[in-house]
């Protein structure tokens, strides 16, 4: 926001004021009336920003009031100067010039060609228009067969006048040219204030647009595919004029009434605009046609300045009085004037495109980008520990299997000492029977030999019998042979015996012979029959004994390894858990990570919306502020 810049000129005074009344005072950018004798007259003061006296020229004008906005429609903002004032106090003078004092529109037009020379990285084209509203009808000056040219309002243009001729321009010179043609198509007419006074307004247009150069990287100037166009108008109004001074009649008269009523219109749109916000209301700014084309330079989008000229003389006190008054109440006015940009959509998407990959980046920066690592990490952390889980599972698995073997083994090998036991048991009765036998048989059958030849054949079933309650048994290989090897040494010691007699022991891989009743015992009778049998028998418990012993070492071995196994197992089964117990640890912070990533994507997606519907506004704030600029064809 920015206010209106507002000054006063003094036009030279039109001859010696003889009167010695009253006058104007300037002092710092201070206006007073002041009495004859110099005495100022209380509450006639007014301040403005600049002053500028009777012997200032047009270019002190243009450089403090003006420049600034030449260069700004350059650059891409609505521009507006304009003279007010009453007739015959020098706005048109300020504004068109002399041959030796040019004006604030050529001076412009020379500023707005060496401004564009010297910016190179843009591409500029420049149409000029004048027109003049006469009578309160729009008049083309550059094409004089364009006569009462109508008002338009469209999204797009804004505020256009319909049919009015554009020109494009390459040069000052070229503008001078179109600009004399204009003035010679203005209406002027002779009044008793002005021998050359303007009967109508006119506005010259330049509107400037201008684009980046092919150099300029889009990605380096996101804005470089953006058209930039500004409107700059140079207004030079018609003055207010008292019907009894001007002895305006007929014609002029009619010119008279219609110029009045137009700057009232002005005036009041200014005085409503000067208004704080809350009192403002309704802006008439419909009320007239000058009102209404300069709506934009009036409380809207653009850079404005009014150079309010007045004539020094005492005859016109009350007509500098009123513009001064006018020119108090202008300088309240703020304007908002920003640069007038026009996108192509495929600027505007890649405008979109860039700023929604900004916000990606600055989010992935933050946050997203770590969270993805961790979340790719876990999972990874994850795949490992369900690989160990199911390799701890396999070994599980394969002890319980090696267990049931060892259990199975032992159960077998249990039986076998339980065989054993009870054969044992049974044999220590035949033993001691066969002792009590033997001494009293010694004596008196001293020579008999002795018959094993049926015994060791049923020995031998009972020891394959054994081996029919697995196939697989835990006995050394070589432990059979070596039994057989050690009863054939103790029954060969210290005694004969017929080696036909003996089978060998079958060793774990030989086929079981079929299952056989266990034999009865001997009866008393039998067991007298033979001091043979009976010693037979006594060795056969000496290796069945034996044999229990080594089952029994073999069992325990067995045992102590089950126990091995259980303990594995106890600590498999605890690896197991923990490894479950973490994998179900990594499973929850890893959905945690996807909930957190989810909840960024919503709030990338809104800010996306969010985005999208500032654009959307923004377009059409942009839409309605051009509405109120008049858009040449
Ligand atoms: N600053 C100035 N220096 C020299 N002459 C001036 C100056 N201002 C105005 N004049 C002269 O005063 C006369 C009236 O000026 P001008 O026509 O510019 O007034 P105006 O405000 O445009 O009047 P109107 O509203 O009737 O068109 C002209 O002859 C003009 O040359």
């Amino acid at each position: 926001m920015e206010k209106i810049s507002v000054a006063v000129r003094f036009r030279p005074s039109a001859g010696e004021d003889a009167s010695g009344g009253r006058h104007w005072k300037v002092e710092d950018n201070r206006i007073s009336l002041h009495r004859p004798l110099g005495t100022p007259i209380s509450g006639v003061s007014f301040a403005f920003d600049r002053v500028f006296e009777q012997s200032c020229k047009n270019v002190t004008v243009y450089s403090v009031l003006t420049k600034s906005i030449i260069e700004a429609a350059v650059n891409g903002f609505n521009g507006t100067a304009f003279a007010y004032g009453q007739t015959s106090s020098g706005k048109t003078y300020t504004m068109n010039g002399s041959e030796d004092d040019p004006g604030i529109i050529q001076l412009a037009v020379n500023d707005v060609f060496s401004s564009i020379e010297e910016i190179k990285e843009r591409e500029f084209l420049i149409r000029v228009s004048y027109m003049e509203i006469y009578n309160e009808e729009i008049n083309d000056l550059l094409a004089v067969e364009n006569q009462k040219l109508q008002i338009h309002e469209s999204l797009d243009r804004g505020i256009f006048v319909a049919g009015l001729r554009e020109e494009i321009v390459n040069s000052a010179d070229q503008v001078s040219k179109l600009l004399t043609l204009g003035e010679a198509n203005r209406h002027f007419g002779e009044t008793n204030m002005n021998v050359r006074s303007s009967r109508s307004h006119t506005i010259f247009r330049m509107v400037i647009e201008s684009s980046a150069n092919d150099t300029l990287s889009c990605c380096d100037f996101p804005n470089a595919d953006a058209i930039r166009v500004s409107v700059l108008n140079l207004v030079d109004l018609a003055g207010s004029e008292r019907i009894a001074k001007t002895g305006a009649d007929g014609v002029r008269l009619k010119e008279g009434k219609h110029i009045n009523k137009s700057l009232m219109a002005l005036g009041n749109v200014i005085n409503k605009l000067s208004d704080s916000g809350k009192q403002r209301g309704h802006i008439p700014y419909r009320d007239s046609k000058l009102t209404r084309i300069l709506q934009p330079a009036l409380g809207g989008n653009a850079k404005t300045s009014i150079i309010c000229t007045v004539a020094p003389e005492e005859i016109h006190i009350e007509e500098t009085r009123g513009t001064l008054q006018f020119a108090s109440r202008a300088k309240r006015i703020t304007n908002c004037a920003q640069v007038n940009e026009i996108l192509t959509d495929a600027a505007l998407l890649k405008r979109q495109k860039l700023e929604i990959e900004e916000l990606r980046r600055k989010l992935q920066g933050s946050h997203s980008e770590v969270l993805e690592q961790v979340i790719l990490k876990q999972r990874n952390d994850m795949l490992k520990s369900e690989l160990e889980c199911e390799k701890l599972a396999m070994q599980l698995e394969e002890e319980r299997k090696s267990r049931e073997a060892l259990e199975n083994c032992i159960r077998e090998q249990q039986m076998k000492i339980d065989a054993l036991n009870s054969f044992a048991s049974s044999s220590e009765l035949s033993r001691n029977l066969a002792q009590d036998d033997a001494d009293c048989t010694l004596e008196s059958h001293n020579s008999i030999t002795p018959n094993l030849r049926a015994i060791p054949n049923e020995f031998v079933a009972r020891r394959s019998n054994y081996s029919m309650v697995s196939d697989c048994s835990p006995l050394p290989e070589t432990f059979g042979n070596k039994a057989d090897e050690d009863m054939w040494l103790q029954m060969n010691k210290g005694c004969s015996t017929d080696l036909n007699m003996l089978q060998m022991t079958p060793s774990q891989d030989s086929q079981p012979t079929p299952f056989k009743e266990m034999p009865p015992l001997p009866s008393p009778g039998e067991r007298r029959s033979s001091g043979t049998e009976r010693r037979a028998v006594l060795e056969k418990c000496a290796l069945l004994e034996r044999e229990c012993g080594l089952l029994r070492e073999e069992n325990s071995a067995l045992s102590r390894a089950l126990a091995t196994s259980d303990e594995g197992a106890k600590l498999l089964s605890s690896q197991k858990e923990e490894l479950w117990t973490e994998l179900n640890e990594e499973r929850r912070r890893m959905e945690d990570l996807r909930e957190e990533m989810r909840s960024f994507g919503l709030a990338l997606a809104q800010r996306d919306g969010m985005l999208r519907s500032l654009y959307t506004r923004s377009k059409g704030i942009a839409g309605n502020l051009g509405a109120r600029q008049v858009v040449l064809p």
